[in-house]
């Protein structure tokens, strides 16, 4: 097994909103090995972006990650800090949230970055696509003469403010090479572009959508990050070309041993890119496994319905079809103490009225799954209801979790099997 690249321990992210607080990602966790892809999938809502731009310390106000740690593994950065910041070191380990924020800053590009579902986002439109790559090769370039090395940024000079201004508020042109500007144009050939040289000189809103999302991959990709996370990658692009930036992805994966958190709502891609798995509903991650766990040996429900509406891969533009019911809006006076998926979920029953575990699972030592199934056989006896939701049972914050409030006398007996 490889080692671990990155640990996320229990990181919760919330926004506070006029509507009320959203608890968009809830007591996270994940642990990522080096070199590995790990796919997060789930419906619309559900937390992935929040959990990504959690990683990337890109959570802007009225959002803030309320608790947690996000541990990465650089022994050259664990050394630097350690000294100043002796409380973020463990071991190898570096938890970026317990580090100034110059620190953090300086690891963008050259150790993470990020493929935004929106490429517009991540260009300035006033500038070149050509200089915006070129700072982005510029700020590697900087960082460490030998691009897999983080020695050279990890001195302590280079956490000083001075270094965090050079790299995060570079002006164009004046301070890119020339160096910098040849790769900006051999990064937008690999990634395909054609006639790249004379692409680099034209502007963000002259590229197509598709143009324009190659254009952010090679961007993401100009430090030579050691983790890259991608965020629905390829979701604005056609079938063909969908197929050849994930192959592009896989391919400098493998060459690169760069490590992927990859996000996407199509299970296809999963299949076809990753290696472990967290499905994620409500904020949390409600199963997690090998390919294997959670394709074939599945025990939640949610993880059931999606895959109940997997597009096959060639289909790999279309989302996934909705399971009945709706994501919940994840604010805090509305989520209740039961488990979120149990007013949209087939099986549920009355253990569900209390938020789930993780529970260990069947299959690999890897798979864990918050469902009671986990543990219980499905038994109508217990079965909730039909309705029992739309009735204001257990939807809101302020039901008493301690027994259910439904008429639980007046329930029919389960009807005889055989149904
Ligand atoms: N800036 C914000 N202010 C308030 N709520 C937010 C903000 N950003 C995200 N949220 C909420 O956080 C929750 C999770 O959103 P997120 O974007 O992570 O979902 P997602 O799984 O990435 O969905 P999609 O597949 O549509 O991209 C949603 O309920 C969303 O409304
Ligand atoms: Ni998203």
């Amino acid at each position: 097994m490889a080692e671990d690249v990155l640990r996320v321990e229990g990181i919760s992210t919330r926004f506070f909103t006029e509507q009320g607080q959203v608890n968009a990602v809830e007591d996270l966790d994940l642990r990522i090995e080096r070199g590995e892809v790990f796919g997060i999938v789930g419906e619309s809502g559900s937390g992935k972006s929040v959990t990504a731009r959690s990683v990337m310390d890109l959570i802007d106000s009225p959002g803030r990650i309320t608790e947690g740690a996000i541990r990465y593994r650089d022994a050259d950065l664990a050394a630097a800090v350690r000294e100043d910041h002796p409380e973020a070191v463990d071991g190898e380990f570096v938890d970026l949230l317990s580090v100034p924020e110059a620190v953090r800053r300086s690891l963008r590009g050259s150790s993470f970055s990020m493929i935004f579902q929106d490429p517009m986002s991540s260009f300035n439109p006033s500038l070149t696509v050509g200089e915006q790559l070129a700072e982005a090769a510029e700020v590697q370039r900087r960082a460490s003469a030998n691009p897999r090395s983080t020695r050279a940024r990890t001195t302590s000079a280079e956490y000083s403010l001075g270094s965090y201004a050079l790299s995060t508020l570079m002006p164009s042109k004046r301070y890119v090479s020339s160096e910098s500007r040849d790769r900006a144009v051999e990064l937008l050939e690999m990634v395909g572009i054609p006639d790249p040289a004379k692409r680099a000189e034209e502007y963000p809103h002259e590229y197509s959508g598709g143009m324009l999302q190659r254009a952010m991959i090679a961007q993401a990709l100009a430090g030579e990050p050691d983790v890259l996370i991608a965020d629905e990658p390829t979701t604005a692009l056609d079938v063909t070309i969908q197929a050849q930036i994930l192959d592009l992805l896989a391919d400098l994966q493998a060459e690169t041993d760069m490590t992927i958190l990859l996000i996407t709502h199509n299970l296809g891609v999963v299949a076809r890119m990753c290696d472990r798995v967290g499905v994620m509903y409500a904020g949390e991650i409600v199963e997690r496994g090998t390919l294997g766990d959670v394709f074939d040996d599945h025990v939640h429900p949610y993880t059931e319905g999606l895959l109940g509406s997997v597009p096959d891969l060639q289909g790999a533009a279309g989302r996934l079809e909705p399971i009945p019911g709706n994501v919940p809006s994840l604010l805090d006076h509305e989520m209740g103490d039961r488990c979120y998926f149990a007013d949209r979920c087939p099986k549920a029953m009355e253990e569900c009225l209390s938020h789930p575990p993780e529970y260990d699972a069947e299959g690999s030592g890897e798979h864990q799954v918050r469902c009671v199934l986990a543990e219980t056989e499905y038994d109508e006896a217990r079965a909730l209801p039909d309705g029992y939701f739309e009735d204001g049972n257990g939807s809101t914050g302020a039901v008493d979790s301690e027994r259910p409030e439904h008429d639980a006398a007046e329930e029919p007996e389960p009807e005889v099997e055989g149904r």
